[in-house]
């Protein structure tokens, strides 16, 4: 397998766990850093169940699961991340953190190296605003689950240069994944479309018209989703998904139609965040 240049990704939760996978499995060496050891060590539990599945399916052998395994190395130094050119950004969905994650990224790492944020709603001009060499901050927005879902949307910043942009395009398509270009608005385009749908089935809950199961089983049915909205707001984190639509209301001025939820903040405030805590709007073994 040929390793081309390493990736670094910073936070290894739901999404950057995944994204390490993809990179990895195009040949990537990944530098796969998080603040926390058991966040790592269960990020490396996921490659490894999902390469096992890769082979019980005779998608890969036994032995390119091993090498792919390997391409992922965990590290709880960011300072590992300096030898890389491409650096991905997988943390929650705060602006203060990323911009302080970014800050560091920018003295580590070469000027030339692409700097990419997986957030759902924040401000790509935001984000990079006052930093050295905006020009290669890029939004490069990965669906969950990583691995599975092909659409990354890449998102120009005011200050985002058009090379870095076509790059970060460019290389989304070398994941295979499909690309495409959004302009830096609230939500940009799936999150912007997809608020209502759970805004409004959690409205439907407060009002007590149906209760979870029944709305889930209602859009899947009849509705034809893959998924209801509460499964899938335990499949993204009840936490990422309020931090999104609070993002995306106060960024539209306070426009009603994108008011959060106050079901979902209270669950956010009890620490009921969805599979990964083992509960949300349903139980989980973990
Ligand atoms: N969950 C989804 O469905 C989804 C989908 C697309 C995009 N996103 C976006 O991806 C980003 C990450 O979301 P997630 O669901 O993976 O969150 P998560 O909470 O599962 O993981 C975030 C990880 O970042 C780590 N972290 C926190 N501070 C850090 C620091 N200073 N340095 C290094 N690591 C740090 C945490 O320990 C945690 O493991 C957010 O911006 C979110 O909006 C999430």
């Amino acid at each position: 397998m040929a390793v081309t240049c390493p990736v670094g990704v910073v936070g290894a939760g739901t999404m950057g766990a995944g994204i390490a996978l993809v990179c990895a499995r195009q040949g990537h060496r990944v530098y796969l850093h998080d603040i926390k050891q058991d966040v790592l060590d269960k990020a490396q539990s996921y490659i490894a169940s999902i390469l096992t599945k890769d082979v019980a399916k005779g998608n890969i052998s036994e032995q390119q699961k091993q090498e792919t395994y390997e391409l992922v190395e965990p590290v709880q130094d960011i300072t590992m991340l300096g030898a890389c050119s491409i650096v991905i950004e997988a943390v929650p969905e705060k602006l203060e953190l990323k911009r302080t994650i970014f800050a560091r990224l920018t003295d580590l790492c070469r000027s030339d190296v692409l700097l990419l944020s997986n957030t759902s709603s924040l401000s790509i001009t935001e984000i990079a605003g006052g930093l050295p060499h905006p020009e290669r901050i890029i939004g490069f927005h990965f669906f969950n689950p990583a691995p599975v879902m092909p659409l990354v949307e890449v998102i120009r910043g005011h200050r985002s240069g058009g090379e870095a942009t076509a790059a970060a395009y460019r290389f989304a398509k070398e994941l295979g994944k499909v690309p495409v270009l959004a302009a830096d608005s609230p939500g940009f385009i799936v999150n912007r479309v997809a608020r209502p749908y759970y805004n409004e089935a959690l409205r439907i809950l407060g009002d007590r018209t149906a209760d979870v199961e029944q709305i889930d089983r209602i859009m899947k049915q009849a509705g034809g989703f893959k998924m209801g909205p509460f499964e899938l707001q335990d499949l993204i984190g009840i936490d990422i998904n309020y931090a999104t639509t609070e993002s995306v209301y106060t960024h539209f001025f306070h426009e009603n139609r994108f008011k959060p939820s106050r079901i979902q903040q209270r669950m956010v405030q009890a620490g009921s965040l969805g599979r990964k805590t083992g509960e949300g709007f349903y139980p989980y073994d973990n």
